[in-house]
């Protein structure tokens, strides 16, 4: 692992363990060990099938899960054992696109009081802050009136647009995107994920972005870790991970995906029958 101080994020030998109830119960291990690096303005995506630990890695990045062993750190900065307020301010810096957009923003607030309250939060002037929402709807690519509706009357990817300027409100150096266009259609989700890479382009944000689903690992990522069973078992180049993988795991992921295209799939059928062939002998 590199551990220069210019990564934006390092993860080493990550141990998460859970609580479980019951007095002899022994803590659950979600993640045994887990290294893992990130540049300013690249995007590393995360996979794995569902229980692999992806989102527990990015919770722990976040604060929110029991690290047990190991280290995180942002910036060079040791993060993994911060007090509530040390992580309060480190708020601004390191932020979250969840899955749902349907329950990740306050039903019963508009969308610039959702973007405004984080900026009024850290002390900017109402009027700066309503300045700065005009700017964030606009890089987001929702009209300006957006500001006085509630989130029930966007669609779900307008909802995950919100979500996404509420994550950019700060300036974050870093963004944890856990499945953040899997409830989406899949036009959607195509328009989202340009949506993240442009945004990147212009601001030079970071992020780590989780998901089950290849294709969109693919067409975001700069760099891929595969995660199974609390481990990465591969990482590297997202050309070279997706396109060629050395990890058996990682090749029983990419022959499980769902490829429509009909060339794509007798190429699988043929990488199939070849790999049963390899493992009969
Ligand atoms: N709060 C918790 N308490 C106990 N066990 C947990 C907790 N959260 C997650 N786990 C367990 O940790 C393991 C990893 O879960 P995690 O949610 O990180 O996986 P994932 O790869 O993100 O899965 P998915 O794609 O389904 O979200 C699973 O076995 C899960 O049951």
């Amino acid at each position: 692992m590199n551990t220069t101080p210019a990564n934006v994020l390092e993860v080493d030998g990550l141990v998460v363990a859970y609580a479980v109830k019951g007095r002899r119960a022994q803590p659950f291990r979600a993640l045994h060990g887990v290294s893992l690096d990130i540049r300013p303005g690249e995007t590393v995506g995360l996979v794995g099938e569902s229980g692999s630990g992806k989102t527990t890695l990015g919770r722990a990045v976040l604060g929110l899960a029991p690290v047990a062993e190991g280290e995180i750190r942002y910036a060079g900065r040791v993060i993994s054992r911060l007090s509530a307020r040390e992580r309060r301010a480190l708020s601004a810096e390191i932020q979250v696109v969840f899955q749902d957009p349907y329950t990740s923003l306050n039903p019963a607030m508009t969308v610039g009081d959702i973007l405004t309250e984080p900026l009024l939060v850290s002390g900017t002037a109402r009027a700066s802050a309503e300045e700065r929402v005009r700017g964030l709807l606009d890089q987001v690519r929702l009209p300006a009136d957006a500001a006085h509706r509630l989130p029930r009357e966007f669609s779900g990817g307008q909802r995950q647009r919100v979500a996404i300027a509420r994550a950019l409100c700060r300036e974050p150096r870093l963004i944890v995107c856990d499945e953040p266009v899997s409830a989406l259609d899949l036009s959607t989700q195509a328009r989202v994920l340009e949506l993240f890479v442009e945004i990147q382009e212009r601001t030079g944000v970071a992020y780590l972005f989780i998901t089950h689903d290849l294709s969109v690992v693919r067409c975001v990522s700069h760099r891929v870790a595969v995660m199974h069973r609390g481990r990465i078992v591969e990482s590297g180049e997202a050309t070279a991970v997706t396109g060629d993988p050395r990890d058996p795991y990682t090749r029983r992921l990419m022959l499980a995906a769902p490829v429509p295209d009909p060339e794509r799939q007798r190429e699988r059928r043929e990488r199939r029958r070849s790999l049963k062939a390899a493992a009969a002998e």
